[in-house]
């Protein structure tokens, strides 16, 4: 499938699940802008990126997603070297504890910053030409993930707030699409580190270690390849998708207007 035209915003792009989704936008002929903290990485992986898909097609930017005049002038730049944003990956986080205020700053304000920034371009009521929002939640926002309630609670806001907004552009006419991507275990750098992640709940780490030889680990390439059927299909708007080893499944919430539907 072809995105040829599209431009891409991705956070969080240098490692893991965000590298990956720049690589198979990429590889499906989007221009990508790559949002990240780590510059050095960044710059040597644009590098590399612009020798294989051609250096017009993308572009590090060095932004923390918690700082708004950082992130805004992303955007702008953004915009300035490719025209336009259609499609905007709202993916950096990190999983720390014991830093717990810096955990619901990245992951869930960072979330909600980089929308709406994003919709300052995309939004049709504005002169947008509308587009796709995708938010990385996590299984950890579907239900507890116990050795962590700051992460999961900061999923379980990124997956509400994106629920919440794809019914507002419905209803606001905004023409943007928003859904959540909740991954089980992934490989990642998450894996590293931790008891030190963990902070206070570090006594739980061999109980989640096992939790995690039980559910089975996937490739940062099977969530940008389910994110990716999220940013081509137009019928998915308030979709939160659950990505686990043994294969992928949107999840259904109840409805609490008509609770016997
Ligand atoms: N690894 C896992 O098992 C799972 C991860 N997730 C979520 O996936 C997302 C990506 O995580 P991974 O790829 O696993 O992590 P990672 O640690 O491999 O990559 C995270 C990237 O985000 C960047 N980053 C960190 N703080 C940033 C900030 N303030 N501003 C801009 N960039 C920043 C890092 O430099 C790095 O390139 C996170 O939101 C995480 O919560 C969700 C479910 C499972
Ligand atoms: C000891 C290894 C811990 C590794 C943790 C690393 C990353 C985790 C990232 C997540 O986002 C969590 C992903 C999946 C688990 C979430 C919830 C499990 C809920 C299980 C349950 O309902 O009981």
């Amino acid at each position: 499938m072809s995105l040829r035209g599209q431009t891409a915003v991705v956070t969080g792009a240098v490692m893991g699940i965000g590298r990956a989704m720049v690589e198979i936008l990429l590889q499906n002929d989007a221009k990508v802008a790559l949002l990240d903290v780590n510059k050095s990485g960044g710059e040597s992986l644009t590098e590399a990126l612009g020798k294989q898909y051609g250096s017009q097609n993308v572009l590090f930017l060095d932004c923390d997603v918690e700082s708004e005049e950082q992130f805004k002038a992303a955007f702008k730049r953004a915009v300035d070297a490719f025209g336009q944003i259609d499609i905007v990956f709202n993916n950096a986080g990190i999983l720390n504890e014991a830093t717990w205020e810096k955990t619901v700053s990245i992951n869930l304000l960072g979330v909600i910053r980089g929308t709406y920034l994003a919709l300052e371009h995309m939004n049709k009521t504005h002169g947008g030409r509308g587009g796709v929002i995708i938010n990385t939640g996590s299984m950890a926002g579907l239900g507890p993930f116990s050795c962590c309630p700051v992460y999961t609670a900061t999923k379980h806001g990124v997956v509400s707030f994106t629920r919440a907004m794809a019914s507002a552009s419905t209803v606001s006419g905004y023409g943007v699409r928003f859904n959540a991507v909740c991954p089980g275990f992934v490989q990642t750098d998450l894996f590293s580190n931790i008891p030190i992640r963990l902070g206070q709940y570090s006594h739980m780490a061999d109980a989640t270690a096992q939790l995690v030889k039980k559910m089975g680990v996937i490739t940062p390439s099977q969530v940008a390849e389910a994110v990716l059927e999220m940013v081509t299909d137009e019928t998915k708007n308030g979709e939160a998708l659950m990505v686990m080893p043994k294969g992928k499944e949107y999840i259904t919430f109840p409805n609490l207007i008509s609770p016997n539907k």
